[in-house]
């Protein structure tokens, strides 16, 4: 680390004076012209707070609670692949720090750790006490056995929920991995979870393959082979949400994958009230895509989001200083969230509320939905 990080931005700075330049585009990269990648961004500076004073709330809590497992922040970590690449642990670095911090990791399926070598380094990081819950990312795959392998194997690691990425019909075209000749994994790394799998290769990312042929009845089908609750990420259209909900789904990754899968879809932030409104509060929602600030969280929470999941910040935390990189960037945030807390006048998660945001130029004749 090259000098102490004082937020989360300062991460990819410091990260990037040592990172091969290829692997920092593959992290920082989007879709064809990134328009999503900085809109995601963008949405949390344009969306203003409107803070409460003489609350009262000197006391105050960052706990949440999501399927019955408690997490002492509302910022969990998005599923991301190849934590190798940027750090010689990987995954079992970032799992530290995650349960050291009480956040909830997402497990990509794509890790370069086996999911219950990442359950063990959390739990022995806990040291006795109850690890938070640790998540597993999937994405279905054509030969059904093969998912099923996969649910498995996050469900003897002791993962408390499924998050089934459906934003993929098609690799996104990240052009910068593209220019750069970045298709593989370098010699020594492997997807690990795809280790011994029937198909025979061992750990190859193109063993994942992505798949235009899903419909809800694949949903339908996983869940009846697990009682794992089922998250979908990647869902962003109203009807589709009211459909996830009528298909028994849990919950919902309010996600565009941080604009790395179809380009000029709006910010995540900006959908937030109209996914809120069709679920109707009937399962959580989390948010993810641009989440760099306390007040960031905040206003996601306030617009009917349970959680937020941060991307990109975590590859750079781990990049810049392994362990204790991630360690301080949840630091930071659990830094800068309590002190939003404080200054919006709230006690907890249960106090954030629409009023506490405004849209300034957000008005009905944008189209924008106002909660
Ligand atoms: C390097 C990288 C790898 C990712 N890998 C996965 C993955 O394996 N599975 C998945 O569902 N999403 C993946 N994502 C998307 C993240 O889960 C998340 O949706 C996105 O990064 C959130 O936006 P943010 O980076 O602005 O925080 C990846 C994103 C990045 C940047
Ligand atoms: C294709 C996966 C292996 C990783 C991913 O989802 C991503 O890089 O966005």
């Amino acid at each position: 680390m090259t000098a102490v990080a004082l937020s989360v931005r300062d991460f990819e700075a410091a990260a990037r004076a040592t990172l091969d330049p290829v692997y920092a585009d593959f992290i920082a990269g989007g879709a064809r012209d990134e328009i999503t990648v900085r809109a995601n961004e963008a949405a949390f500076g344009e969306l203003q707070l409107l803070p409460r004073v003489l609350r009262g709330n000197a006391v105050r809590s960052l706990d949440i609670t999501l399927f019955g497992g408690r997490a002492s922040m509302p910022v969990l970590l998005s599923p991301t692949a190849f934590h190798k690449l940027v750090d010689p642990e990987g995954e079992v670095a970032t799992a530290r720090a995650a349960a050291a911090a009480g956040a909830i990791m997402v497990v990509s399926m794509a890790s370069t750790v086996a999911v219950g070598e990442i359950a063990e380094a959390a739990r022995r990081a806990c040291e006795g006490a109850d690890p938070p819950p640790l998540w597993f990312q999937l994405y279905l795959q054509p030969d059904r056995e093969i998912t099923e392998a996969l649910v498995r194997r996050a469900t003897d690691a002791g993962c408390a929920a499924l998050v089934v990425t459906v934003d993929s019909a098609v690799l996104g075209a990240g052009e910068r991995n593209r220019r750069n000749g970045f298709h593989d994994l370098p010699p020594g790394l492997r997807c690990e979870n795809l280790v011994d799998l029937r198909d025979g290769e061992n750990g190859h990312v193109r063993q994942i393959l992505m798949s235009a042929e899903f419909t809800w009845e694949h949903v339908d089908w996983l869940r009846g082979i697990t009682d794992l609750p089922i998250l979908l990420k990647g869902v962003l259209h109203p009807d589709d949400a009211r459909l996830a909900v009528r298909h028994g789904v849990d919950g919902l990754v309010l996600s565009n994958h941080g604009g790395r899968q179809l380009d000029t879809v709006p910010a995540t932030l900006e959908l937030l009230p109209e996914i809120a409104a069709a679920v109707e509060g009937r399962v959580p929602v989390v948010l993810d895509g641009g989440v760099r600030r306390g007040t960031d969280v905040v206003k996601a929470l306030a617009l009917g989001a349970s959680a937020v999941g941060i991307g990109r910040p975590v590859m750079w935390a781990l990049a810049d200083s392994g362990e204790k990189g991630v360690r301080r960037l949840l630091e930071l945030l659990r830094e800068e969230l309590d002190d939003t807390l404080a200054l919006c006048g709230a006690s907890g998660v249960a106090d954030l509320t629409p009023e506490l945001v405004r849209f300034p130029s957000w008005g009905p004749r944008s189209g924008r939905v106002v909660p």
